[in-house]
């Protein structure tokens, strides 16, 4: 049976896990830096691991955050990355495009020449409309609404319940916040928030 390995023994892991498990897959070696979690859903967790279990299987970081996940991906260079996988329930049109290492939630829907990049997590329930563009590392939360031809930077994460409207563009490494109303495209390196969204801070 195909198996697939995790790093990260996070909350978004253990959805990861239903979905592998929903499409008849195993879930092969769980990874994680941190020594002190031993024990993750009763299965062992490996912090000193080795090349050869790394690579025993395709592998998913299973993080949510987008930076760190980010950073794994660098740390762990020449590992295989899973194809894109998604829950059976999602629906997912086959004039769509999917990235390696990217999950797909339940009730997801991915619609007509939409591309997702690598590492993208298209969480629970997310609408993502035809002609979409979400580039590597991006988070689109549970219940996101993304109406069609909207494109989202590396490493941005869109805040569960938001809404954007047609053709907006939102930088790289931009958080939008939970509930809001995108009418106008939003800069990279922001924090933006409300009804219509508007940035209140920059960073790095
Ligand atoms: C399966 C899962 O769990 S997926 C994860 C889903 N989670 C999310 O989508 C969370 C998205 N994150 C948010 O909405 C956060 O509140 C953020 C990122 C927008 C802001 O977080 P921080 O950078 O820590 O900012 P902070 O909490 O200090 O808030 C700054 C100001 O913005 C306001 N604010 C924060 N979030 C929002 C929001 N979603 N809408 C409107 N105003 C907000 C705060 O009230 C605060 O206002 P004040 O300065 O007048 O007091």
């Amino acid at each position: 049976m195909k198996k697939i390995n995790l790093f990260g023994a996070s909350g978004h892991a253990k959805v990861i896990i239903d979905i592998i498990e929903s499409n008849g897959f195993e879930v092969g070696y769980i990874f994680d830096d941190n020594p002190d979690i031993k024990l993750f859903l009763g299965r062992e967790v490996i912090s000193n691991y080795n090349d050869v279990q790394l690579n025993s299987n395709p592998l998913i970081i299973s993080i949510g955050d987008n930076a760190v996940r980010k950073k794994i991906v660098k740390k762990l260079n020449a590992v295989q990355l899973s194809p894109g996988i998604a829950h059976p329930s999602a629906i997912i049109s086959p004039y769509s495009k999917i990235g390696k290492g990217t999950v797909i939630m339940p009730n997801a829907v991915i619609n007509s020449d939409a591309y997702i990049g690598e590492n993208c997590i298209i969480n629970t329930s997310a609408v993502i409309e035809h002609d979409c563009i979400i580039e590597d590392f991006a988070h689109i939360s549970p219940n996101v609404s993304l109406a069609g031809g909207v494109k989202i930077g590396e490493s941005s994460h869109v805040g569960i319940g938001t809404s954007i409207i047609q053709c907006i563009k939102i930088g790289k490494n931009t958080i939008v916040g939970a509930g809001a109303v995108v009418s106008k495209s939003l800069p990279p390196n922001c924090t933006a928030v409300g009804i219509p969204a508007k940035p209140i801070k920059f960073h790095k």
